[in-house]
């Protein structure tokens, strides 16, 4: 049977990847993981999905085992300012969209007569993140929404298999650099072997299969299964390998950051647990609030906007507490893979393909990669199904986030430069033009959006073309004959919930800082 591992890259894919496996296969696998003394990762990556928790609990880990050690947060949403217009902001949360009698609240909303904020008016988070609150109350137990915390018969199903069942009301937010760090300590103590050294080279057989990675002090490391974890630059997957790459740049032109990493006093500054995108110019800032630091950075496309004037921008926007803080500057390799299993060959995280961190889904796409390739776990015969299987899952994920995302730009209604009226001409993929037309009549729901797992539930869909403005939505016609009783029960049951929760929850900080002892 086969089962010795190399990973190559130390960043948040490689140590995600060794953790897991150890995880699932302990001492029935070897895994090896090289990383380079002298690359460095790319040193962001601090927002994600709520099924993240899926990962943690796999690895039998609590939050107070590794939250502290990685100045987490709690994230409840994605609150986009500026995108629609000036001053303007609405939440994309961790929250079950409410029915009545087979219609989305959301269909409700249009039909009464929009109001500013159909967040507020829909979900009961809005209302909570506005307050700055945690979402967990002084004892630690989590609000009474619909889901229903640990519960066993959930344990242990991959996040494809959780889609649709329960809605987890909030993601993390986390310093990578210091969770790659507590991931190492946990893979190194249940046996991985990691090697601090540059790979030189990669050898591959007469099949083309790779047989080994050169190193510079530490000789040959050979295995059965080569994992390429080494960012953008996809060291055995597209180099060694020569996979071709897809770009999404046509779609998505974003292809630079320019990050910061400001020390802040967060008891004083307060925590908004959420991550926020603030549209600018040229793009959007990401702010990410975390235990005595924020997380920000500027992604943008480079042909409307030069590295020089993106820093310049994000300074500005962050203020004096930016002041002596390096920047890194980082240009993005937007897309896919063609294929990230190729031989015996996976490449997961940044070397298997990225979009831009809009919706928090490098990791999403890491843990999801892991998932399936544990599932599709290789024999020794190399069953190219399997193979083809595990592809088929990423390219979909990927793609489908792609959709996601452009349809973020097509319904922005801010139109103020270049760069915003060009979203609105660009090309889109044809199937995402064919959602939106049908959008235009029915709110999206598990028919009408992008049709293979891709992590995003048709609500997150309806957040968006609410939020955004940009696309002229209309309610159900059915709806102005049907009786809104019960409709306008469920708005004042959501209004009620949020001042029972306004009302008792803690503030986000001072949970954080209670976890920390
Ligand atoms: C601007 C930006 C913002 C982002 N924000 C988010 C976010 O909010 N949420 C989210 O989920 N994701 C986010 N991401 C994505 C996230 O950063 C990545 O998914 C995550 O960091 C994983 O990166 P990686 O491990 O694939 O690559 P890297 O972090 O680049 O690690 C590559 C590793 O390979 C090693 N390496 C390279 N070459 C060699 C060699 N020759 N020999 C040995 N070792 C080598 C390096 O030493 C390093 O350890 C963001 C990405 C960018 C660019
Ligand atoms: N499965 C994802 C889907 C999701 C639902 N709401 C949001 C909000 C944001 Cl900001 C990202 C992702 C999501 C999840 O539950 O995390």
């Amino acid at each position: 049977m086969l089962n010795k591992i190399v990973i190559v890259g130390g960043g948040t894919a490689g140590w995600m990847t060794a953790s897991y496996f150890k995880a699932a296969f302990g001492d029935r696998i070897d895994i090896t993981l090289v990383e380079s003394g002298h690359v460095g990762a790319v040193g962001v990556g601090e927002a994600t999905f709520s099924d993240i928790r899926h990962f943690f609990e796999f690895l039998g880990l609590k939050e107070k085992d590794w939250m502290p050690a990685c100045n987490a947060t709690y994230k409840l949403a994605v609150k986009f300012e500026n995108w629609r217009e000036e001053g303007h902001y609405f939440y994309h949360p961790f929250e079950q969209m409410r029915s009545v009698n087979g219609f989305p609240l959301t269909d409700w909303w249009l039909r009464n007569g929009p109001t500013d904020r159909f967040d507020k008016d829909c979900f009961v988070m809005a209302s909570v993140i506005d307050a700055g609150l945690s979402p967990r109350k002084e004892d630690g137990t989590l609000i009474d929404s619909p889901f229903v915390e640990g519960a066993d018969e959930m344990a242990g199903l991959t996040m494809v298999e959780h889609q649709g069942k329960t809605q987890f009301p909030y993601a993390y937010q986390f310093e990578a650099s210091l969770l790659a760090k507590y991931l190492t300590t946990y893979s190194v103590e249940r046996g991985v072997k990691h090697v601090v050294d540059h790979v030189e080279q990669v050898t591959l057989d007469e099949r083309g299969w790779i047989s080994g990675v050169t190193t510079t002090d530490h000789g040959d490391i050979t295995g059965d299964l080569y994992i390429d974890c080494t960012g953008f630059r996809g060291l055995l997957l597209n180099k060694a390998l020569e996979t071709p790459f897809i770009s999404y740049k046509d779609t998505l032109p974003n292809d630079s950051a320019v990050a910061l990493q400001v020390p802040m006093d967060m008891e004083r500054r307060g925590i908004l647990p959420c991550t926020t995108a603030t549209a600018q110019d040229a793009g959007w800032i990401w702010t990410i609030p975390l235990m005595g630091r924020v997380g920000t950075g500027y992604v943008y496309a480079k042909d409307y906007l030069s590295p020089e004037e993106a820093e310049r921008t994000l300074r500005e926007f962050v203020g004096p507490a930016a002041a002596d803080v390096p920047a890194n500057h980082i240009t993005m390799r937007i897309g896919r893979s063609e294929n990230s299993w190729v031989k015996n060959c996976v490449a997961i995280g940044l070397s298997s393909g990225f979009v831009e961190p809009l919706e928090s889904t490098g990791i999403f796409f890491i843990h999801h990669a892991i998932e399936q390739l544990a599932k599709n776990f290789p024999g020794d015969d190399w069953n190219p199904v399997q193979r083809e299987l595990y592809n088929d899952s990423i390219a979909h994920v990927m793609d489908g986030v792609r959709e996601f995302l452009v349809l973020h730009y097509v319904a922005a209604k801010r139109n103020d430069t270049q760069y915003w009226r060009d979203a609105k001409t660009r090309a889109i993929p044809e199937s995402l033009a064919a959602r939106i037309e049908k959008w235009k009549t029915q709110l999206p729901d598990s028919e009408t959006v992008f049709p293979y797992y891709h992590g995003l539930p048709p609500y997150s869909y309806m957040c968006i073309l609410l939020g955004m403005g940009g696309i002229d939505l209309k309610p159900s016609p059915a709806l102005a004959l049907a009786d809104p009783t019960a409709a306008e029960r469920e708005f004042e049951a959501i209004r009620e919930k949020t001042r029972q929760l306004t009302e008792s929850l803690p503030k986000a900080y001072d949970y954080f800082a209670r976890m920390r002892g």
